[in-house]
């Protein structure tokens, strides 16, 4: 998109990401929003630049957010804007100064840009800029978008005093020419496979998924009403069929792990939004069938399409993720017939954006528990020389040489330091990877074939939600995955013959 983005009056600075410091780095330009990025993404989404002379808080409006960040989008250009929330008493404390908020979001574009678009591909990754808002802008923003906010959510503020914010493009509305709006579909797909047996202390990690497993957690803590059966094992098979149960689980019981968004507007999944899976159908039928399918076809034609763009690979003869993975691609809590478990394993095409983001959640080796003590390794250094924080780099900057770091650590542990802070980062970037959204883009169009037009869709994938995971994550992780598998244990009521709804997927042959 950059070679075509100009420049126009407007006022807001922005700044991309290049090798020079952040504060150089960052424009400030009063009357000026520029921008730039390689890659012909404006084609899509049109360019960034037709934005105002000022900031209108009327032209933006409430579009999602997350545990970190809100969203909101530009209601004529293919552009969001994506601001930091505080917890509300840290916000009362101001917990960082403007300049920290600006690095912190600087270093969410190197991230991006010079750590997980190379590992994971830049056809998936759009880093996009950090621009600075008039805080007048900013406040009347947030009250605006006050009353749209999940009540769930209101436990953290937007940051209404950094004018930092990220400038992206809107993956739920590219802007192609359709006859229906486009349809975008939003998976946070979670960790792909089972630990390794020789790291972890508790065999049920090695029978069970963390997200399965967490699902009790979160049920018994009141995070959400009902369990999911999503089981992200059967999404990052391969396997069509295994992957068709787990999207239709994703469909009945979304949670916070698919969105599916009509024109730009979130349909389904939002939790204060949500059909009922008979009126998504209704709204899913215009594409499907020529408009007069059942629900049942609607259903499996959908699902169809999504299985296809996410094992899409334009790798050729792509021969799929690694085999080494064989035995740690099963959960024993999936409702997955285990007929289709026992089929022959479908491998992940690498090159799909399943397969990019599964192997770089791999990068974490040595689960939560193995990592612990090459985590201790560096804490008590650090304790010890806490001026070699900023050479080896553990809070950046995240440039090239942070992930030749990465990428270089040798496979056995030579007790360096440097081995440590190495495994600890690849730790860090696979739980980005663990963490990661999917945004699957279908655009609608129609085919002759032997005179007979029938739906097909053209869609595209990207990646959203790449930011570094800090430091001391690592001790959260560490405390949480000890509640989530004991919760897990003292619930097990033991073995349970298996429920199948073996029919309902005989109904819808794959
Ligand atoms: O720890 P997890 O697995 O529960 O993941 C957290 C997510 O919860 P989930 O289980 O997906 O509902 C959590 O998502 P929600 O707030 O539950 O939507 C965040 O994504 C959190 O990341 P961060 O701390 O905001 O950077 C995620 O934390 P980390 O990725 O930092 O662990
Ligand atoms: N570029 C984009 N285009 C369209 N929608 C977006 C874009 N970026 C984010 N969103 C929407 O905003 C929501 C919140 O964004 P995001 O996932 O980045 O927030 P977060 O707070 O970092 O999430 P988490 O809870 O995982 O920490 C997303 O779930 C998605 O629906």
């Amino acid at each position: 998109m950059g070679a075509e983005w100009a420049e126009h009056p407007g006022s807001l600075a922005v700044s991309g990401s290049s090798a020079a410091p952040a504060a150089a780095r960052r424009q400030t330009l009063p009357g000026y929003f520029s921008a730039g990025r390689p890659g012909g993404f404006s084609a899509v989404y049109g360019s960034v630049m037709d934005l105002v002379d000022k900031m209108d808080e009327n032209e933006w409006n409430y579009h999602g957010e997350g545990n970190k960040s809100l969203v909101v989008s530009h209601v004529q250009m293919s552009r969001v804007l994506r601001l930091l929330k505080y917890s509300s008493e840290d916000a009362e404390n101001a917990p960082q100064t403007t300049e920290e908020t600006f690095r912190q979001m600087e270093n969410i574009v190197d991230f991006s840009n010079n750590v997980m678009s190379p590992l994971l591909g830049d056809k998936f990754v759009h880093s996009g800029e950090v621009v600075k808002l008039p805080l007048e802008f900013v406040r009347q923003l947030s009250i605006k978008v006050q009353h749209h906010r999940p009540a769930w959510r209101c436990d953290k503020v937007m940051d209404i005093y950094s004018g930092a914010a990220l400038c992206l493009p809107n993956l739920t509305t590219p802007s192609i020419p359709t006859h229906n709006p486009p349809l975008c579909v939003e998976i946070k797909p979670k960790c792909g496979f089972l630990p390794s047996p020789e790291h972890v202390s508790k065999d049920i990690k090695t029978k069970v998924c963390r997200h399965c497993m967490h699902q009790r957690y979160k049920v018994a803590s009141g995070k959400w009403k009902r369990k999911s059966l999503y089981c992200p094992l059967d999404l990052f098979s391969g396997n069509r069929q295994r992957m068709y149960f787990a999207i239709k689980h994703l469909i009945e019981e979304p949670q916070n792990n698919f969105k599916i968004f009509k024109g730009g507007k979130c349909i389904h999944g939002d939790r204060d939004e949500m059909l009922s899976v008979s009126s998504l159908l209704q709204k899913l039928r215009p594409y499907f069938s020529c408009g007069n399918g059942r629900n049942k076809t609607v259903l499996h034609d959908f699902i169809q399409v999504l299985v296809d763009s996410l094992l899409s690979s334009d790798e050729e003869g792509d021969e799929g993720v690694e085999r080494r993975l064989e035995g740690r691609m099963v959960c024993e809590a999936s409702l997955c017939s285990t007929e289709f478990l026992r089929t022959d394993p479908q491998p992940l095409p690498r090159d799909s954006v399943l397969g990019r983001i599964l192997q770089v959640q791999l990068l974490d080796s040595l689960d939560i528990e193995g990592l612990l003590p090459l985590y201790r390794r560096v804490e008590q250094y650090l304790h010890h020389f806490p001026k070699e924080r900023s050479r080896l780099q553990i809070d950046g900057p995240y440039d090239k040489a942070f992930l030749e770091k990465l990428q270089k650590c040798p496979a056995e542990d030579d007790g360096s330091i440097e081995y440590a802070v190495a495994k600890v980062q690849q730790y860090r970037v696979a739980m980005t990877a663990k963490d990661c959204s999917i945004m699957v883009t279908l655009v609608p169009r129609r085919d002759e074939e032997d005179g007979s037009e029938r739906a097909a869709f053209s869609f595209s994938a990207s990646i959203l939600d790449l930011d570094p995971k800090p430091q001391d994550g690592v001790r959260r992780q560490q405390r949480l995955d000890h509640r989530v598998v004991s919760a897990y244990l003292r619930d097990d009521p033991g073995p349970s013959p298996p429920l199948y709804p073996e029919c309902t997927l005989l109904i819808h042959p794959v």
